[in-house]
């Protein structure tokens, strides 16, 4: 029997899914020990190499999440907020790191997380990149260097499956210029512009969603001031991206005391 640490994917047939499920076989460190769709799922019961379409594998599709969970470390989650939450009390049960790459999630809902944190840790991100962390704290420092004469405008564009707008890290990317400004995003946030919207209101940031083909995910961060523009902009081309973050996020959490993580906390990037 392998020693290395057992991993748990949920929303198996999912894009995130099937990347993730990839990455895991591919990696050197930890093994797939199940996966996880809805209940229903012509899935269920089925080997997981088989159904991607591929060989046997030796990890099964699973509905009933505490089967395959008895036996992992982490559990790694891209599924939809109802789907998550439902997950987090079976992560708690099972003391396994919880994987959060879910967006589209109410603060009702990311409060609800907080009772199986007293039990597992938890990594919640609304994007597992390196880079995408990166432009967090350069937002950041750009924010807090330039006043509100610089207007603050995030344009994100993802692939037209897309179901949340906006994207988990425009609002991460929000929640950084705001924090650098010290106010509360919710004060000054400006999305979904229609019709007659009247001037821009000095101090808010603005969201702007583009929704459309087979766009990976781009993330711009827009500083417009008297006579100057700023960019920041990410562009990620593929989905592994995240998939290695996500994994890099398994690996560092399963070792954690109980409680709430991000991504900077796993790349050592909290200034
Ligand atoms: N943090 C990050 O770095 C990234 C985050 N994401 C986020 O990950 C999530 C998934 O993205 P993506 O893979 O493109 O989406 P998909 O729609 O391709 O996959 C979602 C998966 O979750 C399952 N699912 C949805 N709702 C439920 C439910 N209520 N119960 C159980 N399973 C459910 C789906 O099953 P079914 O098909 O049966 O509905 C499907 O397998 C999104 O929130 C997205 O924004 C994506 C990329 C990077
Ligand atoms: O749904 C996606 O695809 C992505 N979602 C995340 C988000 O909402 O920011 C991350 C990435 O941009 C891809």
């Amino acid at each position: 029997m392998s020693e290395l640490p057992g991993i748990v994917i949920a929303g198996a047939s999912g894009r995130m899914g099937q990347m993730l499920i990839r990455s895991v076989q591919d990696s050197d460190k930890m093994r797939l020990v199940g996966v996880l769709e809805r209940e229903g799922h012509d899935w269920i019961g089925r080997d997981v190499g088989e159904a991607m379409g591929g060989q046997p594998i030796g990890a099964l599709v699973w509905d009933d999440p505490l089967e395959p969970m008895s036996q992992a470390r982490a559990v790694i989650d891209f599924t939809a907020p109802e789907a998550t939450i439902a997950l987090s009390h079976t992560a708690a049960q099972a003391r396994a790191a919880h994987i959060i790459g879910t967006t589209g999630m109410t603060d009702e809902q990311i409060a609800q997380l907080e009772p199986a944190s007293r039990h597992c840790a938890i990594v919640r991100a609304g994007n597992m990149s390196l880079g995408v962390n990166l432009l967090v704290q350069l937002t950041k420092q750009v924010a807090a260097a330039l006043d509100e004469d610089f207007d603050i405008e995030v344009i994100e564009s993802h692939h037209h499956h897309k179901v949340d707008a906006p994207s988990g890290t425009a609002l991460m990317l929000g929640e950084a210029a705001a924090e650098a400004r010290g106010v509360t995003l919710s004060d000054v946030r400006d999305a979904g512009r229609d019709g007659i919207t009247g001037a821009r209101r000095k101090g808010d940031i603005g969201f702007t969603a583009i929704r459309g083909g087979d766009i990976v995910g781009e993330h711009d961060v827009l500083f417009a001031g008297p006579g100057e523009r700023i960019v920041l902009r990410h562009m990620a081309t593929d989905r592994a991206l995240f998939a290695k973050g996500a994994l890099k996020a398994a690996l560092w959490a399963m070792d954690k005391s109980p409680g709430q993580y991000d991504m900077l906390d796993v790349l050592g990037l909290k200034s």
